[in-house]
């Protein structure tokens, strides 16, 4: 489990985080999504250790996160700009990483190479950006962490290799338990991954809901209404309605069953609920708010 509570960093007087306040539930994928310079990389240098906040408590399993080489060692990082020794090969990071962690697995670094197929002996300057990343992937993953913290971690792969990672990622939350924390710019990138989400602004979460809290919140459905009923009758809770031709599309703020129980009052010829995404949950719990997060979500 990872809190943070209440936590508050400035620079030079200026809040990059302004009292966040987060959790991740054990063995779940947090999506962290807000624009630029909401304050996500400051948060998740929070909790690798490497900002101490002025104020608040970065808590990971219970304990503070800061000087805590212990609990640092089960926690592996991708950060935006990962670092590597200039002249380092992948097998002298290797080595490296494993010097730093315990559990750190070679059996799975060898077998890794099978799905990154980059030659180990290259110095890790002379890969290309997505290769460098394939290779923090591969680091990170062989350390066999039971947090791995990422940030805007699929930024340079390709969409084959975005898809092998996030099944590897997936694979250790399923099989390990591992609690996964990642950020992006997003939502659409996070949506098939993310049991959680969590929305940055102006260095605070606004707003943090599970899938399922997301889900059986909020429903879409496409109605065809009978004839003599041209418009969607007032006193529906619609968040939104539009048209095409016949069939409304409709966003009600309560789940399928209720709303379509609400429907047949007006005996339509057809009521079809159909899923919603992330971005349209957000859009409309957001509602009107004044906040940059339509730039996330759009
Ligand atoms: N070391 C620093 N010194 C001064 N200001 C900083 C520092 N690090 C971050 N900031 C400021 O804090 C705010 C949050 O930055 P941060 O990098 O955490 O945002 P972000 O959400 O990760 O953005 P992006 O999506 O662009 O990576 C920004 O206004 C940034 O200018």
């Amino acid at each position: 489990m990872i809190e943070m509570r209440e936590i508050v960093k400035t620079f030079d007087g200026f809040a990059a985080l302004d009292g966040a306040s987060l959790s991740v539930p054990a063995g779940s994928v947090y999506g962290l999504v807000g624009p630029n310079g909401a304050g996500k990389s400051t948060l998740i240098r929070h909790l690798t250790g490497i900002y101490r906040q002025d104020s608040g408590q970065v808590l990971i399993s219970g304990k503070e996160v800061w000087e805590n080489a212990a609990l640092k060692a089960r926690i592996a990082a991708i950060p935006d700009d990962w670092y590597y020794f200039l002249q380092a090969t992948v097998r002298d990071m290797m080595r490296f990483y494993r010097g730093f962690y315990p559990t750190f697995s070679t059996e799975r670094y060898e077998k890794l190479k099978a799905v990154f197929a980059i030659d180990e002996k290259k110095t890790i300057r002379r890969l290309s950006k997505g290769m460098q990343k394939q290779v923090a992937f591969w680091l990170a993953l062989s350390c066999m962490p039971d947090y791995l913290i990422l940030d805007e971690p699929v930024d340079g792969l390709d969409p084959v290799m975005r898809r092998q990672v996030w099944s590897l990622v997936m694979g250790d939350v399923a099989q390990r338990g591992t609690t996964v924390l990642v950020s992006s710019h997003n939502l659409r990138e996070l949506e098939d991954v993310c049991d959680h989400v969590g929305i940055m602004d102006h260095g605070k979460v606004l707003l943090e809901r599970s899938l399922e809290q997301l889900q059986d919140n909020m429903v879409k459905l496409q109605v065809v209404f009978r004839d003599g009923v041209s418009e969607v009758p007032q006193e529906l809770p619609v968040l939104h309605a539009s048209r095409v031709g016949r069939i409304h599309t409709l966003i009600m703020r309560m789940n399928a069953e209720e709303a379509t129980a609400r429907l047949a009052v007006y005996d339509p010829m057809l009521v079809d609920a159909v899923p919603l995404t992330l971005e349209e949950i957000f859009i409309y719990e957001l509602g009107g708010a004044d906040y940059a997060v339509k730039d996330i979500v759009l």
